[in-house]
């Protein structure tokens, strides 16, 4: 863990170098943050002035809705994701499950007709649509007529959902990949926010009108989602040296979506400003990650809406989503790993979510 922390401390001081600050750290607790117009960079230290891990701590403390017996079922939010094909069923599981260990009221997931059953079987607590369809199963003629009644069947659901997680284990069927641009479509007219992740970025990448303009679409891509995403944009290679730069530009480029970009801190950038969350983390990379966050980022999304159309707006909920999403998927992590080490999986990182938002915001 030492090594661990260490190999962190040496890449947030080179990145401090490279964005020209003089800071010395001596904290793996670092949230950065820059301006599109200046560069401007506010960071701060343990131990010394107010530290930017606090930000992503209180913007998570101060987007979850308070627990009061006067709520009824659905207020803390209505979650559904689109994913599950015949290779993968346990994304969308972590995804959706997540979204519910998290506070969530609802939790849906619309998958191929093949997955359902086996989704089904991990839980009773989601509500699973077997909707979608892949080509083998659908004969050449068919096709306009199943894919007008898949998106018939997600559209009588779509004013109910707070927000939609599109892509975790989707497979890159191109019938089904045609019947999610349509319901991504739909979604956008009826202002209803998206979470990109997994296959439904390889969607985007190829098909960026379907977010381009979208304030409300949020794209997390790991190191190699995130490599495709820039080489199509922009033209070019990813750039380390000026990682906030390129990912502000990437932003701007796609219209302002915002797009958190996975890694060993976690980059958020809406085209106008830039943050990092470093905080807490896990070494152990099992796959599944990925969809917890996804699920985080899409309740806490949810609630940040719902806060900012009352309170006005500070900083877009998309990035308030990310940022609170981020924070506690490591805290997650990092408490998983504290008790199961080299052993971690995807479904003992789920379980430390709840220790987790309560260690950080703990139920009054
Ligand atoms: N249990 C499951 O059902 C899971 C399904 N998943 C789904 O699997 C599908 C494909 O996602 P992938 O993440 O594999 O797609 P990627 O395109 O990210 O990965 C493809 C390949 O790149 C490699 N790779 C991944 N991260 C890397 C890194 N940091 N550096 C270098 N190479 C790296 C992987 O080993 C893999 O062979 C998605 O639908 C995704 O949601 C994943 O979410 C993992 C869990
Ligand atoms: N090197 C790292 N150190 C600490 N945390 C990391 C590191 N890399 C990724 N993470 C965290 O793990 C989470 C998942 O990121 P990852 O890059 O594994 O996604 P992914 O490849 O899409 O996962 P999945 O297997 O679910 O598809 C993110 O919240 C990120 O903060
Ligand atoms: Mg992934």
């Amino acid at each position: 863990m030492q090594q661990y922390y260490g190999g962190i401390i040496r890449r947030q001081q080179h990145l401090i170098r490279c964005l020209g600050a003089d800071h010395q750290s001596n904290s793996i607790n670092t949230l950065r943050l820059v301006n599109n117009s200046n560069t401007r960079m506010q960071s701060a230290m343990s131990g010394g002035g107010p530290t930017l891990e606090a930000d992503a701590l209180s913007i998570l403390r101060s987007i979850s809705p308070t627990l009061d017996s006067s709520k009824h079922k659905g207020q803390a939010g209505k979650i559904a994701v689109l994913g599950g094909c015949r290779e993968y069923t346990g994304a969308p599981y972590f995804s959706a499950i997540s979204a519910l260990k998290i506070g969530a009221d609802l939790s849906h997931v619309i998958c191929t007709k093949d997955a359902a059953p086996v989704i089904k079987s991990y839980s009773p607590e989601l509500i699973v649509h077997p909707l979608l369809e892949e080509s083998y199963s659908v004969r050449e003629e068919d096709r306009k007529s199943v894919s007008t009644l898949i998106l018939a069947e997600v559209d009588k659901w779509m004013e109910r959902f707070d927000c939609l997680v599109i892509g975790p284990g989707l497979g890159r069927d191109p019938f089904l990949l045609d019947c999610v641009s349509d319901i991504m479509k739909h979604a956008r007219q009826r202002n209803v926010p998206m979470v990109i992740d997994g296959d439904g970025l390889f969607l985007v990448t190829n098909r960026l009108d379907l977010v381009s303009g979208y304030p409300l679409a949020v794209l997390t891509p790991n190191v190699n989602e995130y490599k495709r995403l820039v080489q199509k944009v922009l033209n070019c290679e990813v750039n380390d040296q000026d990682g906030p730069q390129q990912l502000l530009s990437l932003a701007s480029s796609i219209g302002g979506v915002t797009i958190l970009r996975k890694g060993l801190s976690d980059y958020i950038s809406d085209g106008k400003e830039v943050r990092s969350v470093s905080i807490f983390g896990s070494p152990r990379r099992c796959g599944g990650q990925g969809d917890i966050l996804s699920g985080s980022v899409a309740v806490f999304l949810a609630w940040a809406r719902k806060l900012v159309d009352k309170e006005g707006p500070t900083m877009s909920p998309t990035m308030l989503g990310c940022i609170a999403g981020s924070a506690l998927m490591r805290k997650a992590a990092s408490l998983a790993f504290e008790d199961k080490k080299r052993s971690t999986l995807t479904t003992d990182i789920i379980e430390c979510l709840g220790r987790s938002l309560e260690d950080i915001c703990p139920v009054r």
